[in-house]
């Protein structure tokens, strides 16, 4: 069922549900910890524990966590190339080809992202900036509850517009078999990525950041996950890069009357059958449409395959808000600063320029969420967790850094030398200062 929630109360209840805020956490999560644990752990202290075991103890930590949270029992991690290779034959030409349109689509938006060095003779010499490519990167690829082969397009093709060396695929294997699902496989061997780990959650987190005896350390980590993975790619930054906090899903749909409340109900149900800490709201000033889209949302309930996931994510982050007008909508939309904001009003256009933090917009009914997640073109890799106030959706811009560049004459040196005695002296540095006097 989707709640009905008024502005105040939906600000007190699921709007300020972070699941990286421990309060929040559901009971069924910290039940889970403590099952696993053996004690009452917040799910930060969890992961904690999982990365320090993994610095210290290695490939044998990673063997220990993958039998206790994956329930498999691996002693090579590293999936053998020509497994890679044969994963393309277990896919129907069909859904190669799907996997194919998707792939051009993401390269040929990620080949529009302007990636420039430049260098500049007008402040005397030579002044610029150097854009480089990180040498190697991690790609961490959700496959707890589905396996998303189109996480490994959405993160891999951007690295590799980029320029990026060597990129390395991790992803949990299945409790069946010990293995990467072969859909992931054939998505990394569409891509000719070559170097693929069996590793899931905190654990493939902490290997990717520390480097193990069967996987070498990366500069960054990229790519989507679950609550463990999210909090584990915060706890290891500053050891290595990361792109964000791409953690459980978020949409925010905002409607008027106009909007069709089959198409509301199943773009929240999309969204919330990814994780029960998924995010499914909608916020409309339209009594009536609230009205529609819960029952479509009840009547789709019972045919979705992943009910029982759909209706706790309903449960904990999810409602149907009823808003004065549109303009409090996209305040309050704002306020949340959800993963992917789509708009289902007659002008979508016109609220754009009140729209300041989301990670994606979504204009109209017929740019449905759905298909950002797999073909429109953007990474489906997004901010979440109120990120989005700040950061980015994954970009080629993330798989380089810069390096300024200072190569200037000696006319120049010596008009600004002074100043920079002058500043160096107010700071107290008279090695500084001693070393500009001397350029003078
Ligand atoms: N924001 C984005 O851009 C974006 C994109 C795609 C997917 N997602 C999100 O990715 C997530 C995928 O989650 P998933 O669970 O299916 O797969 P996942 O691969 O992210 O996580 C599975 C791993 O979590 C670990 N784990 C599970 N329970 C644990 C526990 N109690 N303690 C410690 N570790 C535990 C296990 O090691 C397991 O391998 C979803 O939340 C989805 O919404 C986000
Ligand atoms: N909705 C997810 C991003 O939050 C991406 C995804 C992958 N597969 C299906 N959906
Ligand atoms: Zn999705």
């Amino acid at each position: 069922m989707l709640r009905k929630f008024s502005v105040d109360e939906a600000r007190n209840a699921i709007l300020k549900r972070i699941p990286l805020d421990e309060a929040e956490v559901s009971p069924l999560i910290l039940d889970r910890i403590t099952a696993l644990f053996g004690e009452p752990l917040s799910p930060e202290q969890a992961v904690m524990r999982i990365l320090r075991d993994v610095r210290r103890r290695g490939d044998a930590a990673l063997q220990e966590w993958t039998q206790r949270l994956d329930g498999v029992s691996l002693t090579n991690f590293r999936v053998p190339k020509e497994e890679i290779r044969s994963a393309l034959q277990t896919l129907s030409d069909v859904q190669l080809n799907a996997l194919r349109l998707a792939a051009e689509r993401i390269r040929r938006f990620h080949l529009a992202q302007p990636l420039t060095s430049w260098l500049t003779q007008s402040m005397g010499g030579t002044l610029g900036q150097l854009v480089r490519p990180i040498r190697r990167v991690g790609v961490y690829v959700p496959a707890g509850s589905a396996p998303l082969p189109s996480s490994v397009l959405m993160s891999v093709i951007p690295a590799q517009v980029a320029g990026v060396p060597e990129i390395v695929v991790v992803a949990p294997p299945m409790r069946s078999t010990g293995k990467v699902d072969p859909v992931i496989l054939a998505a990394c061997a569409l891509c000719g990525v070559d170097e693929v780990y069996a590793l899931g959650g905190a654990q493939a987190i902490a290997a990717l950041a520390y480097g193990t005896e069967s996987l070498p350390a990366v500069d960054k980590i990229f790519g989507p996950g679950n609550l463990f993975v999210t909090l584990a790619k915060k706890q290891v930054f500053g050891t290595v890069g990361i792109d964000g906090l791409a953690g459980p899903t978020e949409t925010v749909v905002i409607a008027d009357d106009s909007a069709n409340p089959e198409w509301v109900a199943a773009d929240l149900l999309a969204q919330a059958e990814h994780d029960p800490l998924a995010s499914a709201i909608l916020l409309t000033p339209s009594e009536p449409l609230i009205a529609q889209v819960q029952e479509a949302v009840s009547c789709q309930l019972q045919e979705r395959q992943r009910a029982e996931i759909i209706r706790q994510s309903l449960e904990v982050r999810s409602g149907a808000v009823l808003t004065a007008d549109l303009d409090e909508a996209v305040a309050l939309a704002n306020e949340y600063a959800p993963e992917h904001l789509c708009l289902s009003v007659t002008q979508p256009w016109a609220l754009v320029p009140e729209i300041t933090a989301a990670g994606g917009i979504f204009l109209g009914e017929h740019s449905f969420e759905v298909l950002g997640d797999y073909v429109a073109g953007p990474s489906h890799v997004m901010p979440t967790c109120r990120t989005a106030r700040f950061a980015s959706p994954l970009n080629v811009w993330d798989f380089v850094h810069l390096i300024h560049l200072v190569a200037l004459d000696e006319a120049t040196t010596k008009k600004i030398a002074p100043a920079a005695a002058i500043i160096a002296e107010r700071e107290g540095l008279d090695a500084h200062a001693f070393s500009a006097r001397l350029r003078c």
